[in-house]
């Protein structure tokens, strides 16, 4: 299967499909993304509604080719095959499960959105928080073509490990390196959890760059107002994408002279230091840098 072309997923930003004005609202917001949640942040008695709502708003509200992402319900509660047969015709770019904990989980998720007629090219994307899915990841990051994303859900995470929110998240390491293993061995991207804590800035920042120094390609976020600190963080910053350019015109030139070993800025360049300045390149052209 070729390659899907690179996305930026540097902010990803959450929101409650019951709360009108959210939905309104994202289509003036800078979020690389947009996760419409039927799952966590809805009351059971506004299930329906929130559900409805959903479909009108991603059928009339313009949201600027940002990626439009549905969080359904968990596969056993009464809401989710609505729910999945909503999201197959909703246009949406992708459907976010919750809990999975199984390749199964995904294939049958799948199953009933293909069911319901969900195009092709409709990803999935996975919630990574519970034990048995970061015990399980690889399994469910090679569940289907289909699956193209793998987010960590850190609130459920702690709260299964009984573990605490720390300003290093201690705790959470070695989950959030089990699922970005997974997501990396099988081509998928990969987003940190959220930072609860919305009086926060520096924590906030701090939490970012913990994430960009792992490896993720964003973060997952609760509110509008972290949206630039996360897209300034995970963006590619000028003297990464001069490097890149320096690294890829040295390989050109390199290439079309028939040398075998080129050195930029005194220091080797091997196949993988060019592999990484194309990713930054696409990047940063594909965030419009
Ligand atoms: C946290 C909030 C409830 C705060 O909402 P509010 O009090 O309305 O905030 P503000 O007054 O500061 O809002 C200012 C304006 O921004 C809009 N707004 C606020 N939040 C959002 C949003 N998430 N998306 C879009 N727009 C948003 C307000 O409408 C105001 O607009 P305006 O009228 O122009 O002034 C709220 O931010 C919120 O609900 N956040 C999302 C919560 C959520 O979705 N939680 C579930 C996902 S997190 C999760 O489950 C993680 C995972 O599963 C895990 O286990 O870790
Ligand atoms: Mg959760």
């Amino acid at each position: 299967m070729a390659a899907a072309p690179i996305r930026p997923r540097r902010s990803v930003l959450y929101m409650p499909a019951a709360n009108a004005r959210a939905l309104e609202k994202a289509q003036t917001l800078d979020a690389d993304g947009f996760i419409f949640d039927l799952e966590d942040a809805v009351a059971p008695d506004a299930k329906v509604a929130a559900r409805d709502q959903l479909a009108r708003a991603l059928a009339g509200f313009d949201y600027r080719g940002r990626e439009r992402v549905v969080r359904v319900n968990g596969l056993d509660t009464p809401w989710a095959a609505d729910d999945l047969r909503m999201a197959a015709r909703s246009g949406a770019d992708a459907v976010l499960v919750p809990k999975v904990e199984s390749a199964a989980a995904l294939l049958a998720a799948e199953a009933a959105l293909v069911d319901a007629g969900a195009p092709v090219g409709m990803a999935l994307w996975a919630m990574m928080e519970t034990p048995r899915a970061f015990l399980r990841a690889d399994e469910i990051a090679g569940a289907t073509p289909r699956l193209a994303c793998l987010a960590m859900g850190t609130s459920d995470l702690a709260h299964e490990l009984r573990a605490l929110h720390t300003p290093d998240r201690i705790a959470f390491l070695p989950s959030l390196g089990l699922g970005l293993l997974a997501a990396r061995a099988h081509g998928l991207a990969a987003l940190d959890g959220v930072h609860l804590d919305l009086s926060d800035d520096a924590g906030f920042e701090a939490a970012c760059r913990q994430a960009l120094v792992l490896g993720f390609d964003g973060k997952t976020l609760i509110h509008p107002k972290t949206i630039a600190g996360a897209n300034a963080v995970f963006s590619p910053d000028p003297a990464r994408i001069a490097w890149a350019e320096r690294v890829t015109a040295a390989h050109a030139a390199a290439e079309a002279a028939g040398k075998g070993v080129v050195l930029v800025d005194g220091k080797l360049i091997e196949n993988l230091h060019v592999a990484e300045a194309q990713r930054l390149l696409a990047l940063a052209n594909a965030i419009g840098n």
